[in-house]
């Protein structure tokens, strides 16, 4: 297979961009939560420092949501569970022995006896979090959405009911009592700190953009070669490790549990912290759970009930869960992404500008390649969309697909493309024919754009190009100069940090040809990619393409129905009907093709007929 003949100029800086910046937001929490202890710790007294150290552990457990359901998208009830299996697992291999032997009678021998110090059963907690992660999210992680979550919920409750049923090992809904209280505020506030700076980083690392890219939009994210379910994975065991660590703190700060107490009243109160906060940034979990423990610790006051300012207040059971609920009915109708929505604090990042250099050598072009279609169909009950087609197409051309509405353009791409699989035949890239698959395609230099536009609008402008740069370029600080190009190219580079929500929809078509780009593909598949420009931008669109393919000599294959497009941009026109193909060949000899000139015809004689057999229907 042609490799492609193209690295980036050199310039690396000691650390990316990304990263500089994700590292002084958590340095900034780290200091805030620090400070915050220092002064309870000099200042507060025990009771205060209880409810700090309880925080603290609180957002190790909901960093370890966020990290996994603020990045995927899919909200999560496992890290109730994993919490509750790290403070099972720290009990046991903590607790004196002397006292197991009594309070654990039946507990079998390979796990009696370890007595160990908190940060040594840590260390073990963590190595089992790892494998306790990957064995659970493999299976659950193909499901995605709504199905995921559910799963999640699934989990919980076998978790729990395995807690109970362990009678030998758990004491079953008994308390498991007599472990050792080591875990203070500063040891909570430690721990806390370094999953503040691992949930903020790991947005940044290439699982977190994956991942990210991915909850934004599935089928865009395949097409940058993104592989879901990895990225989900990872999302998932680092999740899972941050949850387990928090458990092992619980049990050491409580002693005393059961299996109650990590079930759905845990879960429940988790997931509303890091509602209230933002789901969306580790900002959002930060300050979620500042703002949740501060009404917790208010309204728990008012729950025992008794003499309050002169009144007799009932016993208000439940009035904590329930505030909470309310808070975050609240917070979901008037604020949809939370206090602190998608943000960072973003220190570092400077709006509309930035600081790393487009790298100036543009990339080299491509060896000779070729993508093929070998009989190609695909049929959609009972419509035949594409019918047996064979075509290919070269490196260093460009070739328009045109056809009448309906014509199977758009499904041959999606073919090519891998991201739907045929139903007869194969498509080949450098003459090895590849099995369906849009992320595998991706990473083999065929990059798309899509009909209707798939950029991920919560991300910035330049990460949207950086996941695509990334499958390519694992630095990413390479990667970063690598979209910075890629984004100056296509006029893009002053909007680096926006949202790309906030593109016009001009813009966000050639933000996604830009994204297709850092991938470095051999072959660019555009599925009309001046649909809705105006003339100005569709002017500046073939200029900027025909650029391209001269300085890289790429393969461009575009769909489009603006006739003048084509016919100046294309050397070669495909043109499809009724799935088939019915003309190849240059614009001159395509234009005066009497079958494409009936089936366009043809298309617009149906088109009229409809028409006014409607407007005859209206008036009778
Ligand atoms: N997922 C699907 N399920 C069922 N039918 C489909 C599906 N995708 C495409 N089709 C059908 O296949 C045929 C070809 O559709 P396709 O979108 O490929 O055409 P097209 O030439 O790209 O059209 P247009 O120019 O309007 O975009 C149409 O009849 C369409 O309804």
């Amino acid at each position: 297979m042609a490799q492609v003949a193209m690295r980036e100029s050199p310039g690396r800086s000691f650390m990316p961009a990304a990263f500089r910046n994700a590292g002084a937001d958590a340095l900034c929490m780290v200091a805030v939560l620090l400070l915050a202890a220092l002064i309870i710790f000099l200042f507060g007294g025990a009771a205060m420092q209880r409810v700090v150290t309880y925080a603290a552990i609180m957002l190790t457990a909901v960093l370890g949501l966020q990290i996994f359901s603020g990045n995927s998208g899919i909200v999560s009830f496992g890290h109730a569970a994993f919490a509750g299996l790290g403070a099972y697992a720290t009990g046991i291999l903590t607790m004196p022995a002397a006292l197991q032997r009594t309070a654990l009678r039946d507990l079998p021998q390979f796990l009696a006896g370890y007595e160990l110090s908190f940060f040594a059963a840590l260390a073990m907690v963590l190595v089992l979090a790892i494998v306790i992660g990957l064995l659970t999210g493999t299976p659950l992680l193909r499901l995605t959405g709504s199905s995921a979550s559910i799963a999640t919920l699934a989990m919980l409750i076998i978790v729990y009911t395995l807690l109970v049923a362990g009678r030998e090992i758990t004491r079953g809904s008994q308390p498991f009592y007599g472990v050792p209280r080591e875990v203070g505020l500063w040891t909570a506030v430690g721990i806390a700190s370094v999953a503040l700076v691992a949930a903020r980083l790991f947005r940044e690392t290439a699982f977190g953009l994956a991942t990210r890219a991915a909850a934004n939009d599935e089928r865009g994210a395949a097409a940058v070669g993104v592989d879901q379910r990895t990225a989900r994975l990872a999302a998932w065991v680092v999740g899972t490790v941050a949850a387990m660590a928090a458990g092992a703190m619980m049990a050491q700060f409580l002693g005393a549990f059961s299996p109650r107490d990590f079930y759905f009243d845990f879960g429940f109160t988790l997931l509303a912290m890091l509602i209230v906060g933002g789901m969306n940034s580790s900002l959002g979990a930060f300050t979620g759970v500042v703002v949740t423990i501060a009404v917790i610790e208010i309204v728990r006051r008012f729950e025992g009930g008794g003499e309050m300012f002169g009144l007799h207040l009932p016993v208000l059971f439940g009035l904590t869960q329930g505030v909470l609920a309310i808070a975050m009915i609240l917070v979901i109708w008037r604020r949809p992404t939370g206090l602190f929505g998608e943000r960072e604090l973003n220190l570092l990042r400077r709006p509309g500008g930035r600081a790393i250099p487009a790298s100036a050598q543009p990339p080299l072009h491509v060896e000779h390649d070729r993508l093929a279609a070998d009989h190609l169909s695909r049929r959609y009950a009972g419509v035949v969309a594409v019918d047996d087609v064979t075509l290919a197409f070269d490196t260093d051309s460009i070739t328009g697909i045109i056809g009448p509405n309906g014509a199977g353009k758009t499904t041959l791409l999606n073919m090519l493309a891998g991201d739907v699989e045929p139903s007869a035949g194969t498509v080949s890239i450098g003459g090895a024919v590849r099995a369906a698959s849009a992320f595998r395609f991706a990473r083999s230099g065929v990059a798309r754009t899509f009909q209707n536009i798939r950029v991920f609008p919560a991300m910035t402008v330049l990460e949207n190009v950086v996941v695509a740069a990334r499958q390519v370029e694992p630095d990413l600080g390479q990667a970063e100069a690598a979209a910075m190009r890629e984004l100056s190219r296509m006029g893009l580079e002053k909007s680096a940090d926006q949202p790309a929500a906030r593109l016009a929809y001009g813009q966000r078509r050639r933000l996604e040809v830009a994204r297709a780009l850092a991938l470095k593909p051999r072959f660019l598949l555009l599925d009309e990619p001046a649909a809705g420009m105006n003339a100005v931008e569709t002017a500046e669109l073939v200029s900027i393409l025909s650029a391209v393919r001269t300085e890289r000599r790429i393969g461009v294959v575009l769909i489009e129905h603006d006739m003048r497009l084509v016919m100046n941009l294309c050397e070669r026109i495909v043109v499809i009907d009724h799935g088939r193909v019915i003309a190849d060949g240059t614009p001159a000899e395509v234009q005066n093709n009497p079958a494409v000139i009936a089936a366009y015809l043809g298309s617009r004689t149906a088109r009229a007929k409809t028409a006014s057999e409607t407007t005859a229907n209206e008036t009778a």
